[in-house]
């Protein structure tokens, strides 16, 4: 039997200013108040595990320790076939420069690694989510989502965070970053995991 929420305020658990905007959004119709770790000022845990999952685990956890409420916590990243699932679970180290992240190089190296695989386009890829909901008593839930598609180079489109404007979801013809927020929310690898936490949690 699955945990429910059944709480009116919820931590999320996350510092990509991206992501919290996201997540908001796919809470808002139910009517709870939510703050991130970001505005509260905590921490960021060190993500020391090899899956999204345990990544997912570490962060929700520290903020529902922290907090004393339910936290949620979302660890993503991008897989690409042509690079053996690559960056993955290191989706977000692979844009660190030491003095911030910088996506435009990221996606340019992922780019030039696709380029010299010697796989021919288009390079399929999808996008991974697993949310963590952790109450402060140490138990959780997990939820995954997983949205297909392939890169596109140039990239395309100025919205959304991170990888968007080289990913283009399968069977659409705007990449994430060239895409109404509202259309992304509807099929995002985010709104696969958000589904299944709404079935799972939410009795609303
Ligand atoms: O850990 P938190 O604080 O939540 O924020 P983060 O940005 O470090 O998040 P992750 O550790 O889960 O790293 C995932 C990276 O994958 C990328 N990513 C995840 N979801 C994405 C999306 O919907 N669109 C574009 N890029 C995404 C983005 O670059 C993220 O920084
Ligand atoms: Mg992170």
């Amino acid at each position: 039997m699955m945990r429910q929420f059944d709480g009116d305020r919820l931590i999320i658990a996350s510092h990509n200013a991206g992501k919290i905007r996201e997540i908001g959004a796919l809470l808002e119709p139910f009517g709870i108040a939510v703050s991130s770790v970001a505005e509260l000022g905590y921490e960021e845990p060190e993500e020391t595990e090899d899956t999204f999952a345990g990544n997912a685990r570490i962060k929700a956890h520290a903020a529902a320790q922290a907090s004393g409420l339910p936290a949620l916590a979302d660890d993503s990243g991008l897989m690409v076939d042509a690079l053996n699932g690559q960056p993955g679970v290191y989706t977000a180290d692979w844009a660190e420069t030491g003095n911030g992240r910088d996506f435009m190089m990221a996606m340019t190296k992922v780019n030039d690694l696709v380029a010299a695989s010697g796989a021919s386009a288009p390079h399929s890829a999808q996008f991974r989510c697993t949310l963590c909901l952790a109450w402060p008593d140490g138990h959780d839930e997990l939820f995954e989502g997983i949205v297909g598609g392939h890169l596109v180079w140039p990239i395309r489109g100025e919205g959304g965070f991170g990888f968007d404007p080289m990913f283009l979801p399968e069977g659409e013809q705007e990449t994430f970053g060239e895409m109404d927020p509202a259309h992304k929310h509807a099929m995002s690898h985010r709104a696969d995991a958000f589904a299944k936490l709404v079935a799972g949690c939410f009795d609303r």
